[in-house]
């Protein structure tokens, strides 16, 4: 395929990926490993050029743009030499028009940038929300020892226990270290997250929304595999893919329990008052991981962002439930916005006097209102908010 064939497959993806976004479709990277399977002639050169084509035009792009053409040219405003491609020639772009439209720059949609900028992320701050994620791995062990551990890239220490950094795209999965559960794919700051928890062994410890059990496998090698570590969520097809992985890392304490939404405590009414600790990584906007996926700002509306809100305050108050008195609760979520995070746990330590907040101080990251966060500018993690609040 020659460069501007490149451009206009990647037009074509921009549109779909474009209207996936408006109706709650598929994610931008589902539908370029489509396009790609549809279409056998790409190469795996042409489809890396592809693929980071249309990233790179995502991330070009503040609000959801007109049309993935509108997407290019906004992308090639930037790149001379790709303006020139737009010539009508072969499978290329047509000539650009005199009155073309161009999608609007920015960081995201206008409403979502002024509540970033009220949650005072602004400027570089925001800009490096769209940064591209490195990959970090943490270290599992359970099976490893960090001295003895011998992998084909060493990666760049962190100063997160357990955490090593490596370059994007590094075939981690293919290593034998990974194969045998020696280390796990984790953003450091979901390590940190971790490590909040300070789970230790013989405790009875909650996962309420593990999904496919990134934290639990950290929280069973924090608990040395020894206590009780529930596994809760209430997507079957996210909490179906723990077993294969808690095998793969010698996890052998993590019990699921799949959840009613609504009606969680049904299934957790065992631990009611019991839990030395309850992590609940809620569902959130997720906008401290626009890294990966960035068409994910064109993905939230105002109204999705209120309904997480309140759902983020039901499994707070679900949580408050099971943690004993002397046990804490940790809040977590990829979000940077206060009604996630720092307003979130305000209100609900305003409504709930038996817990108060822990000071934290962790290696990366700074004190945000009740917690802490965490910023892929500052501090090269996906952003999160953390909270650890103490039961009397
Ligand atoms: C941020 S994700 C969790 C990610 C996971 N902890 C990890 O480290 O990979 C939030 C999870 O909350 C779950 N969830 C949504 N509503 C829930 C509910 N009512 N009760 C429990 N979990 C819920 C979602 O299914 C999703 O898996």
């Amino acid at each position: 395929m020659t460069p501007a064939a490149h451009i206009q497959a990647a037009i074509g993806i921009l549109d779909a990926v474009i209207a996936a976004a408006s109706g709650q479709g598929a994610p931008a990277d589902r539908i370029v490993a489509d396009w790609a399977r549809a279409n056998r002639y790409a190469g795996s050169k042409d489809r890396k050029a592809i693929r980071e084509l249309v990233y790179a035009a995502i991330r070009a792009c503040g609000p959801v743009p007109p049309s993935g053409r509108a997407a290019m040219l906004r992308l090639a405003t930037d790149f001379p030499d790709m303006r020139a491609l737009f010539d009508g020639a072969g499978y290329g772009p047509a000539p650009i028009g005199p009155d073309e439209q161009l999608a609007a720059s920015g960081v995201a949609p206008a409403w979502l940038e002024e509540r970033l900028a009220a949650a005072d992320v602004a400027g570089q701050a925001a800009r490096a929300l769209l940064d591209r994620a490195p990959l970090d791995i943490r270290i599992n062990t359970l099976k490893a020892d960090p001295a003895m551990l011998n992998l084909p890239q060493a990666g760049a220490p962190l100063p997160v226990a357990g955490a090593l950094r490596l370059s994007p795209g590094t075939p981690v999965e293919g290593w034998d270290a990974f194969k045998q559960g020696l280390i796990e794919v984790q953003d450091a700051g979901s390590q940190l997250a971790c490590q909040a928890v300070a789970a230790a062994p013989g405790e009875t410890v909650i996962d309420l929304c593990a999904g496919a059990g990134g934290k639990t496998l950290a929280l069973a090698a924090a608990m040395q595999n020894k206590g009780t570590l529930i596994a809760a969520d209430s997507d079957r097809r996210r909490l179906g893919q723990l077993a294969p992985r808690a095998e793969r890392a010698g996890a052998t304490i993590a019990h699921t329990v799949l959840l009613d939404p609504g009606q969680e405590l049904d299934a957790l009414a065992p631990w009611e008052n019991k839990a030395d600790a309850v992590l609940v990584d809620a569902p959130c906007s997720g906008t401290g991981t626009w890294r990966r996926n960035p068409e994910a700002r064109w993905r939230l509306t105002p109204r999705e962002l209120e309904r997480l809100v309140a759902l983020q305050a039901r499994l707070l108050d679900v949580a408050a439930q099971l943690v004993r008195p002397g046990g804490r609760l940790v809040y977590v979520t990829c979000s940077l916005l206060d009604e996630e995070g720092a307003g979130q746990v305000a209100r609900f330590l305003a409504a709930n006097p038996r817990f108060s907040a822990d000071p934290l101080d962790l290696p990366l990251g700074c004190p945000r209102g009740p917690g802490w966060r965490l910023q892929p500018g500052s501090d090269g993690t996906d952003g999160f908010f953390i909270a650890r609040l103490s039961a009397a």
